[in-house]
């Protein structure tokens, strides 16, 4: 076809072309109108029209679970029968549950939403009870709870008497969609929900309140948390440990249920953890602790308007659920994080290069915190001061509002004063929700919940390789900063660490149990990052851990041998012993002293008289070729000059993902735990060879870490590595903290058989997770 032709017949056809257009055009409306109609049709239908048909699929065909097959399976029909249901609910029938009139809409505030100054606050007691024990129990507590928020203090709020309520009588859709509307002007303006609940494996009415909680939360046309207009929830949950003996069985699985629900639904204001007891072991106590935490926390709540740090929508919106990167006592762990702190110095003002260049960045202090006088102490150095060094003025370690100071609160430091610190190991974390304690409880009896890891000098003399917080912390060879006065340290340690603790209340796994003992801090571990005998009031600071009975694990750097022996006494005694000789301990500990082999052997001369005073401990940490290699004679030479009570030998852990800036540290670093059990196999031979008296007593194959003890703590053929704490305490308070006395005498009791060398060592009462925190198998 010729171009002109082309162009004509497209001329021609233009009109056609636009009639048909408009045509297609009215089409497409038509059709779209016709559709909008229907979409609108089927929501009003949606909207208006009760749930039967929906809950009557679910009925029939489950949700799939293993629950649900169970529910239909004919071995629930029999077990039905034969043990009577609890009191159903006086508007449920047998069926599907009918829901009557419009779905109401969560149409109360949120706490967080609510008008500020005084409220009245109801809390409200839910149970269900099938034998009558849950139905005793809710009246014993809410009378003892009334009674304990009758003495409490005047506070903001207005806390109304509590009131129980039966759920088998309660109207799900008034309580559980959404917290009450007020009745009338004078009533209640928010609530707190306490339940408390029986678990039981037949049919109840449990598993009609937990499907009510199930789909209002999966209903897509209410807000996934509408309850989180309530203050606060905890739940409490009766089992029964004879059928049912541990929670993977069964034992209360339902409140659990609830507790995971409410905390879904409320938006996780979990204002106390689950609390869970056995009518026939161990219900008193159990109950006792919970009715205690619960009137703690709403005695909080009047005083301050607040459930405080930790539970969301009550001040802090951040669950502490972290996990924290610090490993056992926080010196075996090497991560990338030092290169993040590096890049974030870069930013600050200050620009510190080196944590020795604090002092030229350092504010002035002019003195110590709370107006106490500043100490200037050169302690390990005993030149005269020089007229310059007189003249500087004396400075605070960490001042607030350093790079330093920062660095170290974003990593979950609480600062105290000037040059403490104190920080929740993640072991005690993990014993709070029952997932296992560090190995130091399979081994000496620490309870991990009831361990404060503290220092009383954030500042350090190494720059040990493996040590993820160097460029982080002040280093130096001598003190040369404000000295704060004990007591500071002690209150402040004491009060940062339970602050740190009660945030962790509305984690999810957090045992209620746990979480009352560990309201009372048993053992310190003075291990955290820095020295803590650099700090000139050591000894004071330990008569005043000891004088609460709070037993003391003290860890030291071999740097310093003044300070080692005028300690006082302590619990248990370590040095790291980082390497076998001179060389390697410098590639790896990276020491400031000139002097620092010189200063590490007389440290270990001055362990091997403590030897009969105090029980003494070498601490290695393995680290593949930096002071593994070849290196077992060396360390059998090292146990032989200072003969420790006992070696602990753990393999350096790592959290990152790449090297450790600086020293070139990557996984290959790590040993396998496999590696560590052939190097202990090598030392304790070599320490046999020469007839010094020493096994492998016990192992943590969780922590990579296995103790060899001395003969000594070997009695008819069984290891006890555990500590009498109580004795000790006695002989301290008996004979003073230069007391005379022996390790063996508080020596105590044998050591668990699953903690044994070959056993693995981890605690059979607790859960292993994994990093998602799903079970594994032991
Ligand atoms: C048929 C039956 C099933 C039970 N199932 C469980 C269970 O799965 N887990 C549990 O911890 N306790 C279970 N229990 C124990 C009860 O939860 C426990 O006895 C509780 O105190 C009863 O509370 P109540 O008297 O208020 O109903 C069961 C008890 C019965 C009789
Ligand atoms: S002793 Fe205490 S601080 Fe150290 S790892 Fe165990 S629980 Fe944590």
């Amino acid at each position: 076809m010729g171009f002109e032709r082309w162009v004509y017949e497209l001329q021609a056809a233009r009109p056609v072309a636009y009639i048909i257009d408009v045509w297609h055009l009215y089409r497409t409306s038509i059709l779209l109108t016709t559709f909008g109609i229907l979409v609108s049709a089927y929501i009003y239908l949606l909207l208006t029209t009760d749930r039967e048909y929906s809950v009557a699929l679910r009925n029939t065909y489950g949700d799939g679970s293993e629950k649900s097959r169970e529910a239909s399976s004919p071995q629930t029909v029999t077990e039905k029968s034969s043990v009577p249901l609890l009191k159903q609910p006086s508007t449920t029938t047998n069926g599907p549950r009918r829901i009557k009139g419009e779905l109401r809409r969560p149409d109360v505030k949120k706490s967080e939403d609510l008008p500020q100054g005084p409220r009245r606050v109801q809390p409200l007691i839910f149970f269900s009870s099938l034998t009558g024990s849950t139905e005793r129990t809710v009246k014993g507590f809410t009378e003892s709870l009334g009674a304990l928020l009758k003495q409490k203090p005047e506070g903001e709020h207005v806390i109304l008497e509590p009131k129980i309520l039966d759920l088998t009588e309660v109207d799900y859709d008034e309580y559980f969609i959404s917290p009450p509307k007020p009745a009338e002007p004078s009533g209640p303006e928010a609530y707190i929900y306490l339940l408390i609940v029986p678990s039981y494996n037949i049919d109840t009415i449990n598993d009609n309140f937990l499907e009510h909680l199930r789909e209002t939360h999966n209903d897509f046309r209410i807000d996934t948390a509408p309850l989180s207009g309530l203050l606060g929830y905890s739940v409490f949950g009766l089992g029964d440990r004879e059928g049912w003996p541990s929670e993977e069985e069964g034992f209360c699985f339902q409140a659990k249920e609830v507790d995971k629900w409410m905390a879904k639904l409320t938006g996780r204001k979990r204002a106390y953890p689950l609390g869970m007891g056995d009518p026939k072991r161990d219900m008193k106590e159990r109950l006792d602790e919970w009715t205690e935490g619960v009137k703690d926390m709403i005695s909080l709540l009047a005083e301050t308007g607040s459930l405080g740090e930790g539970v969301p929508g009550s001040g802090d919106a951040v669950e502490s659920d972290d996990e924290s990167v610090s490993g056992d006592d926080g010196e075996v762990v090497f991560e990338d994080e030092t290169v993040e702190l590096k890049r974030s110095k870069k930013n600050q003002s200050g620009n510190l290069e080196d944590v020795e260049d604090l002092g030229k960045i350092m504010k002035s202090s002019g003195g110590g915190q709370n107006g106490t006088a500043p100490i200037a102490v050169d302690f390990t150095t005993y030149s005269k001061p020089t007229k310059k060094s007189q003249a500087q003025t004396v400075k605070e370690m960490v001042p607030q509002n350093s790079p330093t100071y920062n660095s170290l609160t974003k990593q979950g430091y609480t600062i105290v004063g000037s040059h403490s610190g104190v920080k929740i190991c993640r072991w005690t974390k993990s014993a709070l929700r029952g997932r296992g304690s560090c190995y130091k409880f399979s081994f000496y009896g620490i309870a991990s919940h009831q361990c404060m890891e503290t220092t009383p000098s954030l500042s350090c003399s190494n720059k040990c390789v493996f040590c993820w917080r160097h460029g982080t912390n002040p280093v130096g060879t001598t003190w040369r900063w404000v000295v704060d006065p004990p007591e500071l340290i002690f209150d402040g340690v004491k009060a940062g660490h339970y602050k740190k603790i009660k945030m962790l209340r509305g984690v999810p796994g957090v045992r209620a149990e746990r979480f009352a003992e560990a309201m009372r801090i048993r053992h310190c571990a003075l291990s955290l990052v820095g020295e803590p005998i650099f700090y000139p009031h050591i000894n004071e600071f330990l008569g005043m851990l000891h004088a609460e009975r709070i037993s003391s694990f003290l860890v030291c750097n071999a740097q310093h041998p003044d300070q080692l022996a005028a300690l006082k006494a302590v619990t248990q005694l370590y040095v790291s012993i980082d390497a076998s000789n001179k060389e390697s301990l410098r590639k790896i500990d990276r020491p400031l002293h000139r002097d620092f082999w010189e200063r590490f052997q007389r440290c270990l001369d001055i362990l091997r008289e403590k030897r009969f005073k105090q029980r003494t401990v070498f601490r290695l940490t393995l680290v593949k070729g930096f002071n593994v290699d070849d290196e077992v004679e060396g360390y059998a030479d090292l146990v032989e000059r200072g003969l420790p009570c006992f070696v602990e030998i753990k393999g350096v852990t790592y959290c990152g993902t790449s090297s450790s800036a600086g020293a070139g540290l990557s996984m290959a670093n790590v040993p396998f735990y496999a590696e560590v059990q052939e190097f202990v196999e090598a030392l304790s031979r070599r320490l046999n060879e020469r007839g010094l008296g020493y096994g492998i007593a016990a192992e943590h194959a969780h922590s990579c870490c296995v103790l060899i003890a001395s003969e000594r703590f070997n009695k008819n053929g069984k290891w006890h590595t555990k500590i009498d704490y109580q004795r000790f305490f006695e002989l301290l308070e008996e004979r003073g903290a230069d007391g005379d006395w022996t390790p063996e005498e508080y020596m105590g009791e044998e050591t668990p058989e699953w903690a044994t060398w070959g056993n693995g060592g981890f605690d059979p009462r607790d859960q292993r997770v994994d990093r998602k925190g799903r079970p594994i198998e032991a």
